[in-house]
């Protein structure tokens, strides 16, 4: 049994004030979590790779009402960089209140295509570039008593064909910060570790990457950023966003309608009829 401090109702007011980084803020996601947690009064941190796209992420965030808005700019390849944005927050507001975990480096939605290399350079971006932050981030978020968010898919929980490395990638977010949480639990730490698992978003590089072949509509990327803020700011262990993704991906990979729909999309392949996805 332990005492685990979790609000039970969401107000934005939680958010005001607090020190917060956002990774892979430059679009997506992670750029719509930004301005939301601008409108709350937060101060926030955004980092990603091109720095004229974060120059203007945090020029909005400015606009919206964030307590403060700064960016570093650098590649999640290197896990040095990542503890370097964790040391700006140290060194800019003494302290962190929430982590939020987000970017993810390029990959493909199709076979396998044997790349072993791709695989080892995704998990060093999507994987461990994570670890490397949360270690760096959890002296203060232990003075906190902050929050950790982790990003991650269906294709973590459920997964489908033509995601591999980057299904790979997820599933090990899921074995790595679901374990930290039981040892944080029996250890008393009262850091809480939130689990975003998200459907297909309507994010410009996801609908780029697969609206060729997906034609279910993607959620907004908009409610979803608030989703993830909200249920992070609850401490809640996992958000499943839209609701029911899981279950709905779980039911339909065991059944026969999702056993059409994977011979349909491997017939297609087979008889020529369009590319892969
Ligand atoms: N959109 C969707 O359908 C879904 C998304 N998700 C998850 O949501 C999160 C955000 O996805 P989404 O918003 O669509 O992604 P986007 O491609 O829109 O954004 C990715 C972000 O990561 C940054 N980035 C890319 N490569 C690197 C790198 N090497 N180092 C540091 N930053 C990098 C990009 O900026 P820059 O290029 O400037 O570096 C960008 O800010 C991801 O974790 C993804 O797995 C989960 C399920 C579905
Ligand atoms: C293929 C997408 C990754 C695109 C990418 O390379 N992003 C970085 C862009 S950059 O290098 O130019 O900066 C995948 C990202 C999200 C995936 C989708 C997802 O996670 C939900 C579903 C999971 C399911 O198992 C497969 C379909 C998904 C819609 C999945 C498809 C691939 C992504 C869009």
């Amino acid at each position: 049994v332990y005492f685990y401090s979790a609000p039970e109702n969401f107000n934005e007011e939680m958010l005001r004030g607090k020190r917060v980084i956002v990774t892979g803020a430059s679009s997506g996601i992670g750029e719509q979590m930004a301005y939301h947690l601008a409108r709350m009064g937060a101060h926030v941190l955004v980092t990603a790779r091109t720095e004229a796209k974060l120059q203007k992420v945090v020029e909005r965030c400015r606009e919206l009402g964030a307590a403060s808005a700064r960016f570093v700019s650098g590649s999640m390849e290197d896990t040095a960089f990542a503890e370097e944005v964790v040391k700006e927050a140290e060194n800019t507001w003494g302290g962190l209140d929430m982590l939020i975990l987000n970017h993810i480096g390029h990959s493909y939605f199709n076979y396998f295509d044997g790349d072993v290399d791709h695989i080892r350079k995704l998990l060093e971006t999507n994987f461990l570039s994570y670890v490397a932050m949360t270690v760096t981030a959890l002296p203060m978020l232990k003075e906190s008593e902050g929050n950790i968010v982790v990003v991650s898919s269906v294709a973590g929980k459920a997964p489908g064909p033509f995601a591999a490395p980057y299904s790979a990638t997820k599933f090990a977010l899921d074995g790595f910060f679901s374990s930290l949480r039981h040892e944080f639990i029996i250890e008393n730490v009262n850091v809480s570790i939130t689990l975003c698992i998200l459907g297909y978003i309507d994010t410009d590089n996801a609908m780029q990457a697969v609206s060729h072949a997906i034609k279910v509509a993607p959620s907004p990327k908009e409610e979803c950023a608030l989703e993830i803020i909200r249920s992070g700011a609850l401490r809640q262990h996992e958000l499943h966003y839209p609701p029911g993704i899981v279950n709905g991906m779980l039911l339909l990979r065991g059944q026969e309608p999702g056993l059409r729909l994977q011979r349909f999309l491997f017939d297609r392949k087979k008889k020529g009829e369009g590319a892969a996805p």
